[in-house]
């Protein structure tokens, strides 16, 4: 285990709370008791614990009220509850309240070690499938779930196979929307912490006074509004992959936390002084030149070295246009399965207008563009018709002027907007009226590209 568990016995006999205490601590754990489920509770107010031993028989609350406020306010907190030989019914009627186990006194030490253990486990197997589910169908990992047969998408598919195993930090680059975050959950389904949960962070998309709370958790009454105590992302991560996306939105503040947690491999919640090891793989992603970011102050150089082990490119997709017709079936079969349409096909017409044109928005705009012509599709064959606005406009019907969409007219605009503030985010929001969470959406959503400015500034905030 490498984070120090935080244990509490909660039990009025002063014998039960040293003898249980003197065994957990033995294991290198953090021991805490109370005398009282009040004092428990008002203990559990300050920090997380990860196992509560509590005795059924208490004056006040009881072990049983004590349990009941546990599972409504700390529902992650384990409840073990102790109970004298001969009171197994008390025992039982426990675990119906939603204890995770009992303990019966007098204490055999190999029993706890055992049970500690494997409620250690079940919690993480709990935590892990809770990701997993949040994460719905979006990958199964691996690198099958990664259409692309093209000479640049074998090559990597072949690098991306060799350095999985490594412990190293990588670093993914391509323009936005080229499949980054796909090629980082394949590596961690091949890599050795496949076991462990996978837990991505928008760097661009957390607001700034939020993300350090979110990526180190906070302690109770750290800051105001926090109730109760908090795990951080990287606590989450524990076993697994950490991905960083976009992180060349990452600010200079955090660009040091984090330097210093790759580096000492420990962190701390805020307000917190206890550390807590860190037990991650870093993966980071971006579609900025971190290069440039370096050469004008923006990046910091070490914090680019500590992530940047082992680089990986993701080609954009017009430079790999053999994979455009495998891509396109692909999404045509999957948003007529989701949508419930009896569209099957794709004709050649309809295909060599999706190879002929640039995607600036890569694999999602393709996805987004497949979408809608499933959606709109009024035969079973999708055919060059649903395209036309894709094409060059001297061989296509005009679909400029009025017959544009609201979407397509909000996109050039931002990109607009973009270009003129030299892609300084903040000053786009400004103008745009919309917060910095909501431009980083929309340039996602439109995939919109920034284009190689003359200055070479790519200020990022
Ligand atoms: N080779 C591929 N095969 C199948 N789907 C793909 C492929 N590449 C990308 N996609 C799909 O395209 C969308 C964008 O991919 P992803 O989010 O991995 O891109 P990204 O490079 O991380 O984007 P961003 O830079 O905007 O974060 C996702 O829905 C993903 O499933």
């Amino acid at each position: 285990m490498s984070r120090r568990h935080r244990f509490m016995v909660v039990d009025d006999e002063l014998i039960v709370r040293e003898s249980l205490s003197a065994w957990l601590e033995q294991e290198g754990s953090v021991v805490h008791k109370a005398e009282s489920a009040e004092d428990a509770l008002k203990l559990m107010e300050q920090s997380f614990y990860d196992i509560l031993f509590v005795d059924i028989k208490m004056p006040g609350m009881g072990g049983f009220g004590l349990l009941e406020k546990v599972k409504e306010l700390f529902p992650t907190t384990l409840v073990v509850i102790i109970t004298a030989y001969g009171t197994v019914d008390h025992a039982v009627q426990a675990l119906r309240l939603g204890a995770n186990d009992f303990l019966i006194k007098p204490f055999d030490p190999e029993g706890l070690g055992l049970l500690v253990a494997k409620l250690l486990e079940h919690r993480r197997l709990v935590e892990e499938t809770e990701y997993l589910r949040a994460e719905v169908n979006r990958c199964k990992g691996g690198l099958d779930e990664i259409i692309g047969t093209s000479p640049a998408m074998s090559e990597l598919f072949e690098t991306v196979s060799e350095v999985a195993g490594s412990e190293s930090s990588i670093l993914i680059l391509g323009e936005t929307g080229t499949g980054k975050e796909l090629i980082a959950r394949a590596i961690h389904a091949l890599s050795k912490r496949m076991g462990g949960p996978f837990v991505p962070i928008n760097c661009g998309a957390i607001p700034e006074s939020l993300i350090e709370s979110e990526i180190f958790g906070y302690e109770k009454g750290s800051f105001t509004g926090a109730i109760r105590p908090k795990r951080g992302l990287i606590e989450v991560a524990e076993t697994g992959t950490l991905f960083l996306d976009e992180v060349g939105e990452i600010t200079p503040k955090m660009q040091v936390d984090l330097l210093r947690v790759i580096q000492d491999r420990k962190f701390y919640r805020v307000g917190s002084v206890e550390p807590i090891k860190a037990d991650f793989r870093l993966i980071s992603a971006t579609h900025q030149d971190l290069n440039k970011m370096i050469a004008n102050g923006s990046f910091r150089q070490d914090f680019f070295y500590r992530i940047n082990v082992i680089t990986l490119r993701v080609p954009p997709l017009r430079e790999r246009k053999e994979d455009i017709a495998l891509l396109a079936k692909h999404f045509v079969k999957r948003f007529a399965m989701e949508t419930n349409r009896s569209v099957d096909s794709i004709d050649e017409g309809a295909v060599k207008i999706l190879q002929d044109y640039t995607w600036p928005g890569n694999v999602r705009e393709l996805e987004n563009v497949i979408e809608r012509a499933v959606v709109t599709a009024r035969k079973r064959m999708i055919t060059a018709e649903s395209f036309a606005y894709l094409a060059p406009e001297e061989i296509c019907i005009p679909v400029k002027g009025f017959s544009r969409s609201l979407q397509s007219a909000e996109s050039d605009h931002i990109a607009h907007v973009l270009a003129d503030t030299g892609w300084n985010i903040t000053r786009a929001a400004k103008i745009l009226e919309v917060d910095r969470t909501t431009l980083h959406k929309k340039i996602r959503k439109y995939g919109i590209q920034q284009q190689n400015s003359k200055d070479g500034a790519g200020g990022s905030r």
